[in-house]
């Protein structure tokens, strides 16, 4: 399910009932099919009141929402009930009912479907298979940790088989573990179920983790999209950087996805290598070719769903450091000076 969104505007009232507020300010963009797609912003940036109208929660005051090329913000009530019957919804807080257990969590869009009680008990045994809780069928949900809450969540709005499933901050209640297992999971039933998957978020390190695109959006307007490589290789707005140079490193030691520094001086330029880079002998042929010298001050990997960026910051001193750094440019290499 491709989602299409054009000129989206969303204005509320300030609490003073003063001012206006453009939580949602023209926000053009594609969602594509099949794909797990970040919003990334930071809090107020106006992430779920797009996310409310991308789900058709809530109508914006102007623009339009299409689901496979078919206007969707502009749906009859009766309409509406349906459509939203094919979006699944997981959020930070979980939002189970604690005076139900995990199966019966799961059972619960179906039995609203009105489907027939066998039908209902065969899906929720596949379900609960499919988030590996087959044991838990019957546990209260007070009894679960917050990633098995998580787990129930899940398979409760795969329940009625969406075609997309949004996660509103679904691991930002969670340890970086439980998170890492989280995004498995939903990394896994995306490709399982030709899902589309609509990450919202504020945390960078589950953009990285699980996202094949990612929009950037701040105080209501996009600042940035595009793939998470080009992102992560050449970040554009200043939002954008300042959301790579916080990413944790919430990942076990020595597993290569920092940048190790072992010179605390210099380090005038960073170079960021694309995949298709990584092999080649680059700097050393720089040196070669051109009447500079350089030192290497750091270098580490960024690990991403869909390849690794290898980073350095590096030194170059001698005659040549100009053309030098041109050449490294048209190698696709992104040269920056380190800091900006
Ligand atoms: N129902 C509402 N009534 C009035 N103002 C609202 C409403 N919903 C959102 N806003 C305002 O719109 C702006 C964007 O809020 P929104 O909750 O969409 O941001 P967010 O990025 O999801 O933030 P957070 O991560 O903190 O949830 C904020 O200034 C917020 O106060």
């Amino acid at each position: 399910m491709q989602i299409e969104l054009n000129n989206l505007v969303r204005v509320y009232n300030s609490a003073d009932g003063l001012s206006k507020v453009a939580a949602v300010n023209d926000i053009s963009l594609t969602i594509p099919s099949n794909q797990i797609f970040g919003i990334i912003g930071k809090s107020g940036a106006g992430k779920s009141s797009l996310v409310r109208l991308i789900s058709m929660m809530e109508k914006p005051d102007s623009g339009e929402v299409l689901y496979d090329g078919e206007r969707v913000d502009n749906l009859s009530e009766k309409e509406l009930v349906m459509r939203r019957r094919r979006i699944g919804m997981i959020f930070q807080n979980f939002n189970l009912f604690s005076s139900r257990s995990a199966g019966q969590n799961i059972a619960y869009p179906m039995e609203i479907c009105g489907l027939p009680k066998d039908e209902i008990n065969r899906r929720v045994d596949e379900l609960l298979e499919l988030v590996e809780l087959s044991d838990r069928k019957d546990a209260r949900i007070s009894t679960l940790s917050g990633g098995q809450k998580q787990r129930v969540a899940i398979a409760r709005a795969l329940a009625n088989k969406p075609d997309i499933l949004f996660c509103d901050e679904a691991t930002s209640a969670l340890d970086p573990q439980t998170t890492a297992s989280i995004l498995n999971l939903i990394r896994r039933i995306q490709s399982q179920m030709n899902l589309t998957v609509v990450m919202i978020t504020h945390q960078m390190e589950v953009v990285r983790d699980a996202c094949s695109q990612v929009a950037v959006i701040n105080e209501g307007k996009l600042v940035e999209l595009g793939s998470v490589n080009d992102i992560f290789l050449n970040p554009k707005s200043p939002v954008t950087k300042d959301f790579i140079s916080h990413i944790g490193s919430d990942r076990k030691a020595g597993d290569g996805s920092d940048i190790v520094r072992w010179s605390q001086e210099g380090g005038e330029y960073e170079l960021s290598f694309p995949s298709h880079q990584q092999g080649a002998p680059v700097l050393s042929n720089v040196a070669k070719k051109f009447d500079v010298e350089f030192n290497i001050r750091a270098a580490g990997v960024q690990h991403l769903t869909d390849g690794d960026i290898g980073k350095m910051i590096v030194d170059f001193t001698g005659f040549q450091v100009k053309e030098a750094l041109e050449y490294l440019r048209n190698q696709d290499i992104i040269v920056e000076k380190a800091g900006e």
